[in-house]
């Protein structure tokens, strides 16, 4: 891919190899907004057939796979993990870098012209192609995602805070309007599908009861609830108004650990929510520090502004009488 045509992001302010691939995935997400502003015009609404992980794929999701492989082959990148293929695929045996990727998030969202994205994570190549992706999310070296929506933006993290750069379509490049996100800590926001609530475990139940119970329960205020199902556009909330996301893991088969993936769904995400002060865990312990064992191994994700996710993380330490308690008689968190 030709590197000179300007894409914006010119000082990045890490390796000149992280920086090359960065711009490569901005490069494809620019042209990729576009086939997506099209919609219908493009016929790539189609059902193309299912993924690894029985998920039904579209065109454009494999458009889109193909699109950031095809970008990165003389990349720095080593190895392309994508949700879209069953194993990682060795792009330059030279390169330095492994990138894990969801080249197009929310796709059975495209029909009904919603926000969706791509989410991506960076990571040193090692000589095996699985053991560069499956390791802690701490050592990734960038994470991010791009928001196809009213703005295309991209959201970056290089470890040292999260930045955001908009896509200006009249000259194409990414232009930065934030240095260094700060997740608000006051709102009143939470992000679950509800119509899995029977089948949820009972901190989980008992946390969004509470919020259900608005300012005649033990918290004392009222909540909003969202739930847009385009992971990309509910982190985008987030970061901009804060709040709390949940995919936890339930009764349903299949969903034992949640619906997300976590190589290249909550690792990057995770990332880039802690480095703008939020907090990301599976409801518990914190995603960062989980090692995956396959490359499409799910995982349950609560993320959002800190002190909300910390108290997920409490319902579950609760004794079972009082997580089990309807909310009128939990005791704890009362205010
Ligand atoms: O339909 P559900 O169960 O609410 O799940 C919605 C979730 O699934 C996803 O669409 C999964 O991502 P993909 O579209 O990449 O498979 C997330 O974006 C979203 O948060
Ligand atoms: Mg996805
Ligand atoms: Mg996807």
């Amino acid at each position: 891919m030709a590197e000179g045509e300007d894409i914006g992001l010119d000082d990045l302010g890490t390796g000149a190899e992280v920086a090359q691939v960065v711009r490569r995935i901005a490069r494809v997400a620019r042209d990729l907004s576009k086939r997506i502003a099209r919609g219908p015009l493009e016929g790539h609404g189609a059902t193309r057939g299912e993924n690894s992980d029985g998920d039904t794929q579209k065109a454009l999701d494999l458009i889109a796979d193909e699109a950031f492989a095809a970008a990165l082959t003389d990349s720095p990148v080593r190895w392309y993990a994508s949700e879209e293929r069953e194993e990682v695929a060795a792009l330059n045996s030279a390169g330095a870098l492994a990138l894990a990727i969801d080249p197009l998030d929310g796709s059975s969202n495209i029909d009904t012209n919603v926000s969706i994205g791509t989410i991506f994570s960076i990571l040193p190549a090692e000589e095996d192609p699985l053991t560069s992706v499956l390791r802690p999310g701490t050592d990734q070296l960038a994470a991010g995602y791009v928001i196809y929506g009213p703005q295309t933006a991209l959201v970056l993290t290089l470890g040292k805070g999260t930045s955001v750069h908009v896509l200006d379509p009249e000259t194409g490049r990414f232009e930065q309007v934030a240095a260094q996100l700060e997740i608000p800590a006051a709102s009143s926001e939470f992000a679950i599908n509800v119509s899995n609530y029977r089948h949820w475990g009972a901190p989980v139940r008992a946390y969004i009861d509470d919020c259900l119970a608005g300012d005649t329960g033990p918290r004392a205020k009222n909540f909003n609830m969202r739930w847009i199902a385009s992971l990309v556009a509910e982190t985008h909330r987030i970061v901009s108004r804060g709040g709390i996301f949940l995919y936890p893991a339930d009764a349903r088969r299949g969903y034992e650990r949640g619906r997300l993936r976590h190589v290249y769904e909550c690792a990057p995400i995770a990332l880039l929510i802690e480095q703008a002060g939020g907090a990301a865990t599976d409801g518990c312990d914190r995603i960062l520090d989980r090692v995956p064992q396959s490359l499409h191994e799910r995982t349950p994700f609560v993320f959002g502004t800190a002190d909300k996710v910390h108290r997920v993380a409490a319902y579950h330490d609760l004794p079972h009488e009082e997580v089990a308690a309807l909310f009128g008689r939990r005791g704890l968190f009362r205010q």
